[in-house]
């Protein structure tokens, strides 16, 4: 059988929940909750008994072959791929089997040096920044075009690298990289400045100018949506750029930076360097030749990020953190839409999704409706090889995060849990538990396919301040889903919700020209639409005396 069904190795993921004949619990904001929980697949990193069953029963099959040839492993400065300065390599792991796919060259400070020196003579001698805007939109829209002839290598590689769905390689951010490059292509003749009504005879003209050289960091769980969200508005802009990758993820941004040169981009005016963050990172990061910083990563990181950022010359930086982001269903919900989208919302990527919904609020009218529905769900979820047709979720990236998810589950067991698993397991079929809101589980990001059900409750009709202060009691405020059929509730929620985004009846939608970033600890700033333009453009006043003017 091509992809092995959870039902028949349900421990793959285990469901959570809370025993049901408390009152108090119940009556409690902490109420009545659930966890469903890790459907990982890696067969080289099993640990807790749960998931190294679930883990052995689903790859015991030889993983594909991917149909991709790894042309580029060194860094790219000026043009060229190069060796690391220090003659350097890393290993990037599949994360199916733990095998090595390729040595990448390992830049740190000497490297970005190279790379920051190559950006910013493209910047300040090259054409990029002096060529018209229609021609840098013609490059990025020529750089689309490669893009979609070479989709299937890209899709291939990226799913061998990270270990996501073909599918979702191929049918999402394959197609979303280049959505996203003929939107930024789009902008790039129209950015323009104001002429300002000035009191007196003067001319105020506020011109927009690109900012120089760009530095960006990006995770390893979009690698080429990251690649786009940052790329993208910096080249239209008329900017230079040093992008520092995941050390998971080195390849896809290698393979397609490639092409953008093949569309006719300028040497030194994006330069890829691969390595690790304390060295190539951290280097970027302090460098006084970076104008600008854009990382997308984890809060704790970002705080290093911006202190670095600050300790060197006070280049502006923006920042996508993590998060964890509430889905509410209502009373009024379909309960079946709702399950799928909440099911959605959480697990996608394996649930590696900083705008995961990972705290799944539920209103207690349909919630134990909810979290029947939702075990089922989770149990069906098919778990296997990410290049095999029908498989839904694929191995977690790595050894690192697959340990950190299970000690998440253990600290819901530590808390009071009874582990409910199913199938094979005849008459314990996994844990029992007693969360509440206060639980780690329910506060921290946990970055893995792991949901939390929480309970909550209202009179019908009536307000819904509960939900409302349970889900804004996070340091975290990057998104939300409100799931609902009542306008009054979808209104009054999406103001309410602290956070930068809100799906209404909806999840994940991630168009080009729609915003995206985090309020909180989330983040600083905001990617994608116009906004992103701010990001890598400089206001310049400009004042001129007019003499004998005709009109002011
Ligand atoms: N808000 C968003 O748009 C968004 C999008 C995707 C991922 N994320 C977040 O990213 C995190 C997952 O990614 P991760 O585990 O790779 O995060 P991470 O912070 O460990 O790493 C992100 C990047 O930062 C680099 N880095 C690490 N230490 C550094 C340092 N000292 N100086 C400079 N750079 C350093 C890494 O090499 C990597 O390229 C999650 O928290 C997730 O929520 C946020």
């Amino acid at each position: 059988m091509a992809a092995r069904r959870a039902a028949s190795s349900v421990l793959s993921r285990c469901l959570l929940a809370r025993s049901s004949s408390s009152a108090a619990a119940a009556a409690s904001p902490g109420g009545k909750s659930a966890l469903l929980g890790p459907g990982a697949l890696l067969r080289k990193f099993g640990t807790a008994p749960a998931a190294a069953a679930a883990a052995t029963a689903t790859t015991t099959e030889e993983p594909i072959q991917p149909a991709v040839e790894i042309k580029y492993t060194q860094l790219l400065i000026n043009g060229n791929f190069v060796d690391a300065a220090s003659g350097k390599t890393f290993p990037t792991v599949d994360p199916r089997t733990g095998e090595v796919i390729a040595r990448v060259a390992e830049g740190d400070s000497e490297d970005i040096d190279r790379a920051v020196a190559a950006a910013r003579r493209a910047f300040d001698e090259g054409p990029w920044p002096r060529m018209t805007a229609y021609e840098r939109c013609r490059v990025l829209l020529r750089f689309a075009d490669l893009i979609e002839q070479h989709a299937d290598e890209i899709a291939a590689l990226e799913t061998w690298d990270n270990g996501k769905t073909l599918a979702q390689s191929a049918g999402a951010e394959v197609p979303m990289l280049a959505r996203c490059m003929r939107y930024y292509a789009g902008w790039a003749d129209k950015i323009h400045g104001l002429v300002v009504p000035a009191d007196g005879a003067h001319h105020a003209l506020v011109l927009h100018e690109p900012v120089g050289v760009a530095g960006q960091i990006i995770p390893w769980n979009f690698p080429l949506l990251m690649f786009a969200w940052k790329v993208g508005p910096a080249l239209a802009c008329g900017n230079t750029v040093v992008l520092k990758t995941a050390e998971q993820t080195p390849l896809s941004a290698l393979y397609v930076a490639s092409l953008l040169h093949e569309a006719g981009l300028p040497d030194g005016v994006l330069n890829v360097v691969s390595g690790f963050g304390p060295t190539a990172g951290a280097a970027l990061c302090s460098h006084m030749g970076v104008d600008k910083l854009a990382f997308t990563g984890s809060t704790g990181t970002g705080q290093i990020v911006l202190e670095l950022a600050a300790r060197s010359n006070l280049k502006p930086v923006t920042l996508e953190l993590g998060g964890k982001s509430p889905f509410i269903v209502m009373d009024d919900a379909d309960v079946d839409q709702a399950v799928e989208l909440a099911h959605h919302a959480v697990f996608f990527n394996q649930g590696q999704c900083c705008c995961a919904g990972s705290r799944t609020f539920v209103h207690e009218r349909v919630y134990d409706e909810f979290v029947e529905k939702s075990k089922a769900r989770a149990m069906k979820r098919v778990v296997g090889d990410p290049f095999r047709n029908g498989v839904e979720q694929g191995p977690q990236i790595d050894e690192e995060q697959f340990k950190k998810i299970l000690r998440y589950v253990q600290s819901g067991v530590d808390s009071g849990a009874t582990l409910l698993a199913g199938g094979d397991r005849a008459g314990n079929r996994g844990f029992y538990i007693q969360p509440t809101d206060d639980m780690k589980i329910a506060r921290e990001e946990i970055f893995g396919p792991v949901q939390t059900i929480l309970k909550f409750s209202h009179a019908r009709g009536s307000g819904v301040e509960e939900v409302i202060r349970r889900a804004n009691a996070s340091h975290y405020g990057l998104a939300a889903g409100v799931f609902t059929r009542s306008l009054d509730a979808a209104n009054t929620l999406s103001r309410a919700l602290r956070v930068g985004t809100v799906w209404v009846n909806c999840y994940d939608v991630f168009d080009a020209g729609i915003p995206f970033g985090g309020y909180k600890m989330s983040g600083v700033g905001r990617e994608k639409g116009v906004y992103a333009l701010r990001n890598y453009l400089q206001t310049k006043a400009v004042v001129t005396p007019i003499r004998d003017a005709a009109w002011l």
